[in-house]
């Protein structure tokens, strides 16, 4: 690989030039986005893009990029950022001919494609159809409300018992409760997360699997390190067998028909009556690993900021906890789906602060595309970001505020339905929805109810909690702090005392100034 196929890489017109003219105004002159908008030297490299995803800061580096370019902006010679509300949904309609990019196929880290990774589209809707009858929400209510309601239960009574002692961190807790609940549907057996309070060694050994795959679609010389013999570097780049080995058990445990089955139980069921797709044991071993992969840190993530969002409001966090005050005791999903405040919360949570806002790349069909007033050259790759268009100005009022009564009463102006998409959008649109939103429902639930008055600690700062972007986004301090300890009604008259005497002080600092000398002042508390 010369120097700039390493710069522009997987490029046929770059390979081309290298070999008569490795020169950079070469690779300007033919680059096929150079009509676009952009920064001069996305037209040369793709390095300052790579700079950005590498240090987590992606989607903050493409938003202002559209904020000073426009909507269509280049942002390396064959990567556009696409903002613009036409194009987005020509891009993400159902039987749409954009399809995901190599991204996806790089970053799968097993032997076969699984149903996010998958670019051919008939293979995908094969896959997707068998899987859909097991994430539809009355097979949901039906088979797997209870298990997540139960969880749900149990990790909020973890969280107010720890939060009565001292601190609790949320992050934690919602983290587990989502691994929880996936793994229990992809192996149907509970871990028992919850209980023991920490992931266990699968698990743990799965996170590590998908850190390294993120790092190698980015850098693929990465993949060397698989020939290091160091634990930890073994776990992050060379754990495949192992983890789709223990995966093994969601195949033992769909083939059995005794005791708890899991949601493959169903699709190889489905499989074998009707003869349509096929799906043979490692293709359910790739599944159950996407689905933990897929299910656990979006939830885990969305959940966090819930909280974090709600308890900077003394005023929503009250009407929520009074919402979910009046429900009875052994309240289900259907009546959590009738509060407005609940939803409303969740909806607006999902606007800033959904844990999937980067950007979906798709390749552009041969022949090219239109898009806003530019031509975009085939198999230029495009992708649409959540984060930008959950707050573009043309489309929502006062976008930067968290306001969750926008979302009262439904429904909201048809822009703002068409470009809110934390879930994706389209044929590639989040298969497990439902369970995401019955997860995010009853923990709310749970929590506003049981953790009455609970508040954020002094550690849970807007820096600490502020993004951190490797396709998901995650507080950077990887913890949300909270607690209920101690005498709120002190707490409370504490910072009244405390902003009384503030007040004071600028009085005297002003009067100090009329007269010209220091003034003495006794304060008898
Ligand atoms: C709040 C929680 C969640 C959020 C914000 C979220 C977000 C998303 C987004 C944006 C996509 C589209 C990705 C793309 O186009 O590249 C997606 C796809 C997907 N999600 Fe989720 N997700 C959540 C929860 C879940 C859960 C609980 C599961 C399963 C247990 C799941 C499984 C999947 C799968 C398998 C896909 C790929 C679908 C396909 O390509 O056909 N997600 N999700």
């Amino acid at each position: 690989m010369t120097f700039i196929e390493n710069v522009i890489p997987s490029s046929k017109y770059v390979r081309a030039s290298s070999e008569k003219f490795p020169s950079f105004a070469y690779v300007a002159i033919t680059c096929p986005t150079r009509h676009l908008p952009g920064p001069w030297y996305t037209r040369f490299t793709h390095l300052r893009l790579k700079q950005a995803v590498m240090s987590g800061q992606r989607i903050f580096y493409v938003h202002d990029l559209h904020e000073k370019y426009g909507p269509i902006v280049r942002l390396s010679p064959n990567e556009v950022g696409v903002a613009d509300l036409e194009s987005f949904k020509e891009i993400h309609k159902v039987g749409s001919k954009y399809l995901k990019s190599e991204w996806y196929q790089r970053l799968a880290n097993f032997p076969k494609p699984g149903v996010f990774t998958m670019t051919d589209p008939r293979e995908h809707a094969l896959r997707r159809r068998l899987l859909s009858r097991s994430f539809s929400r009355s097979y949901l209510i039906e088979h797997w409300e209870s298990v997540v309601r139960e969880k749900a239960q149990t990790c909020v009574t973890k969280i107010k018992e720890e939060a009565k002692k001292g601190k609790t961190d949320v992050f934690h807790w919602w983290l587990l409760l989502a691994s929880d609940v996936s793994a229990h549907l992809a192996f149907g057996q509970s871990f028992e997360m919850l209980e023991h309070g920490k992931v266990n060694d699968l698990m743990r050994a799965l996170k590590r699997l998908t850190i390294g795959a993120g790092l190698m679609v980015e850098m693929p010389l990465l993949r060397l390190l698989r020939f290091i013999p160091v634990g930890i570097v073994q776990d992050m780049f060379n754990a495949n067998d192992t983890i789709l080995k223990g995966a093994g058990l969601a195949v033992e445990k769909a083939r059995s028909r005794r005791g708890e089955n899991n949601i493959f139980a169903k699709v190889i069921e489905d499989c074998e009556k009707e003869g349509e797709g096929h799906i043979d044991s490692m293709d359910v071993r790739i599944e159950a690993m996407n689905i933990i992969i897929a299910g656990t840190d979006t939830t885990g993530v969305t959940l966090t900021y819930l909280v974090w969002a709600v308890l900077q409001r003394p005023d929503l966090q009250s009407a929520l906890e009074k919402e979910v005050a009046d429900l009875r005791p052994s309240f289900r999903e259907d009546e959590l789906i009738a509060l407005p405040v609940l939803n409303a919360v969740i909806e607006e949570t999902l606007r800033l602060y959904g844990a999937a806002p980067s950007g979906l790349p798709r390749v552009v069909p041969q022949g090219g595309a239109k898009m806003e007033k530019h031509f975009i050259p085939g198999r230029i790759t495009v992708s649409t970001q959540a984060y930008t268009l959950h707050r573009d100005p043309q489309i929502w009022k006062d976008p930067l505020e968290f306001n969750p009564f926008r979302w009262i009463p439904t429904p909201v102006d048809p822009s703002c339905k068409v470009a809110f998409h934390p879930f994706g959008a389209g044929a590639r649109s989040c298969i497990g929805i439902h369970l995401a939103r019955m997860e995010l429902r009853y923990a709310t639930a749970f929590f506003f109810r049981e953790c009455k008055g609970i508040r954020l600690c002094e550690s849970t700062t807007p820096e600490s909690m502020a993004f951190e972007n490797f396709f998901l986004i995650a507080p950077k301090a990887h913890k949300c702090e909270t607690t209920m300890d101690g005498d709120v009604i002190g707490e409370m008259e504490r910072k009244k005392v405390e902003a009384g005497l503030k007040a004071i002080e600028d009085d005297m600092k002003e009067i100090e100034g009329r007269v010209g000398k220091k003034v003495e002042v006794e304060v008898n508390a």
